[in-house]
């Protein structure tokens, strides 16, 4: 029993450490800027799992552990919007037991994240899932509204899960509804004949801006990727016109604070750049 305490006293004193050798590292980083908002493609769980020999649930996992991780690393930095590729449309092309086995422990880690004591309430962070949850059956849907009702009351940072989520589906559910809204100024328009340029004027960026399932979400800074690809995948494509993006070659469930410090670094290096970029556009 001594010995069971004796070693959660020396975790408790191991976590102090690693909180204000962070807290150092942080305020360093914090003299130059800093992004508000990080996007990841969480890629390779099942590559960690098949190389550490574990089940490919396993892999997703510990992927899971690191998301948490990852999130109290980007609130300590004070980002404000952290957002997270959890589920394609096109993943549910895969194996169905696949599929299933992702969606079981979507659902369980869902209930974690919501419980009182989760490290989401702890930290106040709201989490919203976006993507076409129409898709995602009903279990599963109803966990995600009630993680969105239940985190309502948050408002230190955003998480954004994208689940059932491409790009290319929501921009064109987004230009459907903007044309939809529009209806009747479009039929005016037909019956005026003035044609397609008066569509033009009707519908702009920012009436499609408003109904992406991102909408209200400031533009990512970075997109992280891992295990070194370099493709976005349907990811954020509409939001990343002016986003960095950062390749380590680690496998997601390898992340460690180490690779977002780099990652920050790689975007103090190139922020000037980006920003006047941004400017001219
Ligand atoms: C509740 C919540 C937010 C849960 C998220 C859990 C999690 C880590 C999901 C990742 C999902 C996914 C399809 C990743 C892609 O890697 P991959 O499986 O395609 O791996 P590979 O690139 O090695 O094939």
């Amino acid at each position: 029993m001594d010995m069971v305490r004796e070693n959660h006293k020396k975790a408790g004193l191991f976590d102090n450490f690693s909180s204000l050798i962070r807290k150092c590292i942080f305020s360093v980083l914090s003299i130059g800027p800093v992004p508000s908002h990080i996007a990841f493609i969480m890629d390779g769980n099942r590559r960690y799992a098949k190389k550490k020999n574990l089940l490919e649930k396993d892999g997703y996992r510990a992927g899971f552990s690191v998301l948490i991780n990852v999130l109290r690393y980007c609130y300590e930095l004070g980002m404000k919007q952290i957002t997270v590729y959890a589920f394609s449309i096109d993943n549910f092309k895969r194996r169905p037991e696949e599929v299933q086995s992702l969606m079981e422990l979507m659902q369980e880690k869902i209930d974690e994240l919501i419980a009182e004591e989760s490290i989401v309430n702890r930290l106040g962070i709201r989490i919203y899932f976006r993507g076409n949850l129409k898709l995602l059956s009903e279990p599963v849907r109803s966990s995600v509204e009630m993680a969105m009702a239940k985190t309502a009351g948050n408002s230190k940072a955003v998480l954004s899960v994208c689940v059932a989520y491409t790009s290319t589906d929501e921009i064109a559910r987004a230009v459907q509804e903007s044309c939809e809204e529009k209806q009747d100024e479009i039929r005016e328009q037909d019956a005026s004949n003035t044609g397609n340029y008066a569509l033009e004027q009707l519908i702009g960026v920012a009436d499609i801006d408003r109904h992406m399932y991102m909408a209200g979400v400031p533009d990512p800074d970075v997109i992280i990727r891992t295990s070194g690809g370099t493709r976005l995948s349907n990811f954020l494509l509409w939001q990343s016109a002016h986003c960095l993006l950062y390749s380590p070659r680690a496998l997601w469930p390898e992340i460690s604070f180490w690779h977002l410090v780099l990652a920050i670094i790689y975007f103090q290096r190139n922020y000037f750049y980006v920003k006047e970029k941004k400017k001219q556009a």
